[in-house]
């Protein structure tokens, strides 16, 4: 149990009597426009069966030749009290968030694909990375080369049409790519469901990127140079231009935080598990203090 962040678990507590927050009905969805680009493939919406999504998108995902990482398809691992906790807040979360999707944001490795994860296959939604989504929609294998090829804004226009495609959906939770902030027509798609931001110091990022290498990450990519020193000096100019379209997120989950709570000086020793618990606990204090608002 994770002591640090106050939780007990309270075996079938489902439904706290809280009044269920009105809006965002369930809908019927409609097929994805990926098609409007000519450098996009065109993409065909399907009943996924493989999903191990409990209501999987209400009848439809991506699939074909978008990448569709369901969260059932790749083992999660916590430990027994993590997962009951994990367990517990979905279901605290599940009401309130009815049928919305959560978009990941923040800095480049900052966990979004890893927490995204988790949080998706404890909530039975669907996982999507929006830069898989722009690598199968122009058909090449990497953001990378998408860069090269192409250019940054290409990249970007296409990144704008993924999520604006994703928005009329639901039930997904979506790790943004780390610039999605930048452009204000992003946020009017990505404001149709929750938006959260990891928000990760620039040390640990530069420490786990360093670990990875640079060459997928082209906006970190340079010749030579010590990879640390270089990700660290990269990723602070980025977050500098960046931190005020990261707090226009919803919620925001605080690694230091996280930490200082559990009595650790390094963030990197958190489990995913640990941050998604984090990341359920600040969606439900958006989403009931939204729904005491409304009421
Ligand atoms: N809590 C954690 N502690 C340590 N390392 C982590 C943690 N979460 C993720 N990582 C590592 O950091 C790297 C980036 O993680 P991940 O791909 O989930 O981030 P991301 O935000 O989706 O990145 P990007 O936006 O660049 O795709 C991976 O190597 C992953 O294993
Ligand atoms: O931070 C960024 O600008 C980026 C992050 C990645 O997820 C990719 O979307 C791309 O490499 C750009």
């Amino acid at each position: 149990m994770d002591a640090g962040l106050g939780l007990r678990p309270r075996p079938g507590a489902a439904w706290t009597g809280r009044r269920k927050p009105q809006g965002f009905p369930p809908a019927t969805v409609p097929a994805a426009r990926l098609d409007q680009n000519p450098a996009r493939r065109p993409l065909v919406l399907r009943s996924d069966a493989g999903s191990r999504s409990t209501d999987p998108i209400r009848g439809a995902s991506l699939k074909g030749l978008c990448c569709h990482k369901s969260a059932g398809t790749e083992k999660v691992h916590y430990s027994a009290d993590e997962a009951l906790v994990l367990k517990q807040k979905a279901e605290d979360v599940l009401p309130y968030l009815n049928d919305r999707c959560v978009y990941l944001v923040g800095m480049m490795g900052s966990g979004k694909t890893t927490v995204g994860k988790i949080i998706a296959e404890v909530l039975g939604y669907s996982f999507f990375d929006s830069d898989k989504l722009v690598e199968q929609s122009v058909g090449i294998p990497s953001v990378a080369e998408i860069f090269q090829v192409h250019s940054e804004a290409f990249f970007r226009d296409n990144e704008s049409e993924v999520l604006r495609d994703l928005s009329s959906m639901h039930r997904l939770i979506v790790a943004t790519g780390g610039g999605a902030v930048i452009r204000p027509i992003n946020w009017s798609y990505m404001r149709k469901g929750l938006t959260i931001w990891l928000d990760v110091p620039l040390d640990a990022l530069a420490r786990r990127i360093a670990a990875v290498g640079t060459a997928s990450r082209p906006l970190l990519h340079q010749e030579s140079g010590d990879p640390y020193a270089k990700a660290y000096a990269k990723l602070t100019a980025l977050f500098e231009q960046r931190m005020d379209s990261y707090a226009n997120a919803d919620a925001r989950v605080s690694l230091e935080n996280i930490a200082l709570k559990q009595g650790h000086n390094d963030v990197n020793v958190l489990t995913p598990s640990a941050i998604a618990i984090e990341a359920l606990l600040k969606m439900e204090s958006f989403l009931t203090e939204k729904a005491m608002v409304r009421n």
